[in-house]
């Protein structure tokens, strides 16, 4: 296929790309690089400086589809300015539409989040739960949903929103370098490479196994597989929601061990306050993703960290798939509220 990638010098984007490369498809990436690299956009792909205003002129009937990575995406920053996450994300993503509108193109892969469905009560978060979200980012990825959903029935449009948990890991040349870096598993790494005092654990007072917060861990590249399928199963007329996750939720603390046990390293501990709009537990159901998609994840938190520690020390990170198959069925792996 022909495709657009937005948001391809970032951290998924990137990743994304090189799979998609690997699997035979054209790649344009169209990026502003206000949070992403020029240096990330993998060989292969053709780079096109700018901003979503300028898809229409991207874009041509010959394109096949669209995987939009390109958004705002910190928390604690959409609560301060939420004006930018509004514009970026929603007028941004309607800018892109209307270009894919002009030009017949109708398959498109979404990057939403779990952000969208705010503090549910009941693990594993299903497809089927009503979405809360608690901050302006979460707002704004929901509302591109919908839109999705109305354009798909107005215009068949062919979309797929894909509902990421907490993405982590790396490959090839490719990882977690955004600046400021709030992200758990890097900011870890960065302590355990002696560049950082101590990690920082916000809350240690959650209703968890040990006090701090539970989240979904999912590898890069099994997220990056799960939208190379979604290509092939976008439908016009037809808004397919899936979760990407792992169905098994780690606590900070159990994180952190983890890059103790890969790293080899300490890992000293400052015990902080919790951080504002962090829900206690956020844990996927993909069973859905299995069915429709035909996807499951394959690579364990393990994996994860050391793909993103040797991505750190400036190794290019192979491919480890089947470190660990994860279960459809597995629990929330966290207690619950
Ligand atoms: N990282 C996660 O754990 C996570 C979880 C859920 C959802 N997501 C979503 O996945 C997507 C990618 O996240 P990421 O972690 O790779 O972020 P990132 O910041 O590394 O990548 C985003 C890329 O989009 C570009 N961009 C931003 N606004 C743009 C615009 N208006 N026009 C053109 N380019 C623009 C940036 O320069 C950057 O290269 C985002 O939509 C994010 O909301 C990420
Ligand atoms: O230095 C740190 C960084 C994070 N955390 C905690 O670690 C967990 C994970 O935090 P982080 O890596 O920042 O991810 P989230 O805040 O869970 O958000 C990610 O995952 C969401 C979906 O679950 C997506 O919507 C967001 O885009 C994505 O950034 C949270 O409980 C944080 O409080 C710490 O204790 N110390």
């Amino acid at each position: 296929m022909k495709l657009l990638v937005t948001g391809g010098a970032g951290y998924i984007g990137s990743v994304v790309t090189a799979r998609l490369l690997e699997a035979g498809h054209e790649v344009t990436v169209l990026d502003d690089c206000s949070t992403g690299h020029r240096d990330n956009v993998p060989d292969g792909a053709r780079f096109v400086p700018g901003g979503l205003d300028i898809a229409a002129a991207v874009l041509d009937p010959s394109y096949d589809g669209v995987l939009h990575f390109a958004a705002k995406s910190l928390v604690a920053e959409s609560v301060r300015r939420p004006d930018l996450y509004w514009r970026a994300n929603v007028g941004g993503t309607l800018d892109l539409l209307d270009a894919m509108r002009r030009h017949g193109v109708r398959r498109l892969v979404f990057s939403s989040t779990a952000a969208t469905y705010g503090e549910p009560a009941r693990m594993p978060i299903t497809e089927d739960t009503p979405p809360l979200p608690t901050n302006p980012y979460g707002a704004s990825k929901l509302a591109v949903d919908r839109m999705l959903e109305a354009e798909a029935r107005a215009y068949d449009l062919a979309p797929v929103s894909l509902r990421y948990f907490n993405v982590a890991g790396a490959y090839l040349r490719h990882g977690e370098r955004h600046d400021p870096e709030t992200h758990l598993i890097p900011n870890l790494l960065a302590v355990a490479a002696g560049e950082r005092p101590a990690a920082q654990v916000f809350g240690t007072d959650y209703p968890t196994r040990d006090g701090t917060a539970v989240r979904d861990y999912l590898h890069v590249v099994d997220l990056a597989d799960a939208h190379v399928r979604a290509l092939d199963v976008a439908t016009p007329g037809h808004h397919l929601v899936c979760n990407l996750g792992t169905g098994h939720g780690s606590t900070v603390l159990e994180v952190i061990a983890a890059v103790q046990r890969v790293t080899g390293r300490e890992v000293p501990v400052e015990e902080c306050p919790r951080r504002p709009g962090d829900p206690p537990v956020l844990v996927a159901s993909w069973e859905r993703a299995a069915q429709e998609l035909g996807w499951k994840p394959v690579r364990d938190l393990d994996t994860m960290v050391a793909d993103a520690w040797a991505f750190r020390q400036g190794l290019v990170v192979p491919d480890r798939a089947g470190s660990a198959p994860h279960r459809a069925s597995s629990g929330a792996g966290g207690s619950r509220r």
